[in-house]
């Protein structure tokens, strides 16, 4: 050790003495002579096992005193002032003194409130700090060593000198306390410099307060067995979530079926028009904004006949892309793939299901989403099942009335003429009896019979009389008025009903289905060309010889008897004499 009678060296700030600019943990003074002054934080007495050690702090840094010598009791708070050598000890730096001297009292420095891992470094080394914790093990081993846990994970030892440790009491600091400690940061490295660390020198029962005594066990217990309650109740709203959202499902899945079949009883409408009425309905029940239905047209491109009624931006756009329809050749590979090279990809595209009737699909164009859920997928097929079957029955009930009305219209002609016969007069006439009743217009009956029609069947054959009934009858056709309807009666009879006609226009009708039938060629037919065919005609006026068309036909009838018997080709009217020629 230096002797006494060496030079005392002026005060220096203890910074300035244990400066350590390399940051190489050697304290860059390391061997040369120093003074300091500064406030005892722990008294010579609280650290006796340490040989002679002082903690001191001034305001620029802490440091401790040492010596091996006896020298003074010193009390913390008193002001000391000490010169000797600087050295370090396990990595902390110390002056080892041959000069100490009270030289006054002061109060402690105030501690700095330091968080927990801060005090891990050099930067409060020496100095009263005060720190926060969670109490940890406790070791007694002569010294006492409390370790307590920051918030941030890390942790720090308290360490209370031997002399101390009979001033606590333990049983104050349970594991688990929160506390707040007061004491100086020292550092005591065991096998320096690879291990040991910083402590903090607490020396006073004060300097540790309790701010939170442990969580009691049972409370820990009750969290403990409330966990799984609490993941229950959690898991229990979960499910409860689900079940919602799928009921929620479940009904506007059933709502929109609802929808899609009333939207299907209602058989009226073309195709365009119950595609629409799909795609309405499921954008209506927001199944999906976006649907189309393509059907193949005649000349086998795929066309768009109805898309969903949505107005927005994106429709505009969807618009565009549906305006063109799709070539029969770009239908190579599938309508999904053609709409996708036309721009239009598609999260489904399913055919309508139809045995005759023209292909079409109904698809759900992407627009950015990416797929459909469980819920929308069946909605979409049960509306192509239900389209499907509303279009196919639309087919079946299209070709019936075709059918009923070729088998009428079978049904009400005549075979050899084609004109009507006496099935559909009776119609007409159940028709166009009360109109004449009511509107008071013209309706005439024109009873007409082939003369000597026997003769020309015995000459030529029978053969040759169908082709001449076929003659008069096309002869009286051509010569009708539209308002006019020619029916063979049967045999060689025919009547035709004038409407809007009065008696005089009648006559000039009858006069000119006369003369039409006089001047058929019947040359062309193979038939002597100096044979003439002829008819007689018998003409009843409704109004004026009757109201019923039953009575009016006998009329009728009978004027034609009465124009056979005047000498045939010629026109009898009802009730007078027969007129024209012979
Ligand atoms: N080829 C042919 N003959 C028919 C048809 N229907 C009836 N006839 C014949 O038409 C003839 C009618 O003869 P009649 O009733 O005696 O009268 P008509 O010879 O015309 O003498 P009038 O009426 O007195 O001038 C009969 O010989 C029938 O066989 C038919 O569909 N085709």
């Amino acid at each position: 050790q230096p002797g006494a009678a060496q030079s005392v060296p002026p005060v220096l700030p203890i910074a300035e003495v244990v400066a350590d600019r390399d940051a190489d943990t050697i304290p860059d003074g390391l061997n040369r002579r120093f003074s300091v002054r500064g406030v005892t934080l722990v008294g010579n007495r609280a650290l006796q096992a340490q040989n002679y050690q002082l903690l001191v702090q001034d305001e620029s840094g802490g440091l401790s005193l040492y010596t091996r010598s006896q020298q003074a009791d010193v009390e913390a708070g008193q002001v000391v002032e000490a010169s000797g050598t600087l050295g370090q000890f396990r990595g902390a730096p110390q002056l080892f003194i041959d000069r100490l001297e009270v030289v006054g009292e002061a109060p402690l420095p105030a501690p700095r409130a330091v968080p927990l891992a801060e005090v891990d470094s050099w930067q409060h080394l020496g100095r009263r700090v005060r720190v926060e914790g969670l109490a940890g093990p406790l070791s007694l081993e002569g010294y006492g060593r409390l370790r307590i846990d920051g918030d941030d994970g890390t942790t720090l030892s308290l360490y209370i000198p031997q002399a101390a440790v009979d001033r606590f009491d333990w049983s104050l600091y349970p594991r688990g306390a929160r506390l707040e400690v007061t004491g100086v940061s020292s550092l005591y490295k065991e096998t320096w410099p690879y291990d040991g660390g910083f402590q903090l020198v607490v020396t006073s029962p004060e300097d540790i307060r309790v701010l939170a005594p442990p969580t009691p066990p049972w409370v820990r217990w009750g969290l403990y067995a409330s966990l799984p309650a609490a993941a229950l109740v959690a898991l229990s709203l979960l499910v409860f979530a689900s079940m919602q959202r799928k009921q929620r499902l479940r009904q506007q899945e059933l709502a929109t079926l609802g929808a899609l079949s009333t939207a299907f009883a209602e058989p009226e409408g073309d195709a365009a028009q119950l595609s629409r009425r799909a795609c309405e309905t499921l954008s209506a029940y927001g199944v999906t904004s976006a649907v189309c239905v393509h059907l193949v047209g005649e000349d086998g491109a795929l066309v768009c006949v109805a898309r969903s009624a949505d107005t927005g931006e994106r429709q505009q756009a969807l618009d565009r892309l549906l305006a063109a329809p799709i070539e029969a050749d770009d239908l190579a590979d599938g309508p999904a793939e053609a709409l996708a090279r036309a721009g239009l990809p598609t999260l489904a595209c399913h055919p309508l299901p139809a045995s005759e009737g023209r292909p079409g699909w109904l698809s759900v164009p992407s627009m950015g989403q990416q797929r459909l859920n469980a819920m929308q997928q069946r909605v979409l097929l049960a509306a192509v099942k239900l389209l499907g079957l509303a279009l196919e029955n639309r087919r079946i009930r299209e070709q019936a009335e075709r059918e009923r009305a070729a088998l009428h219209r079978l049904a009400v002609t005549d075979e050899l003429t084609g004109l009507y016969n006496r099935r559909f007069l009776d119609e007409y006439l159940r028709m166009q009896v009360p109109v004449a009743r009511r509107r008071g217009s013209g309706l005439a009956f024109l009873s007409i019979d082939i003369d000597h029609f026997k003769s020309i069947n015995d000459r030529f054959g029978h053969p040759a009389g169908d082709a001449v009934l076929r003659h008069v009858a096309a002869a009286l056709r051509a010569a009708s008025r539209s308002s006019d309807l020619p029916v063979r009666m049967g045999g060689e009879e025919f009547l035709v009903v004038a409407a809007e006609a009065d008696l005089e226009g009648t006559i000039e009708l009858a006069e000119r289905l006369r003369r039409a039938v006089e001047s058929i060629d019947l040359g062309a037919l193979g038939i002597d060309p100096g044979l003439r065919v002829t008819v007689s005609i018998g003409v009843a006026q409704f109004g004026v010889h009757g109201e019923e068309s039953e009575g009016l036909i006998q009329a009728s009838d009978e004027a034609l008897y009465e124009a056979k018997r005047g000498g045939r080709n010629r026109v009898a009217v009802a009730g007078a004499r027969a007129a024209g020629t012979g």
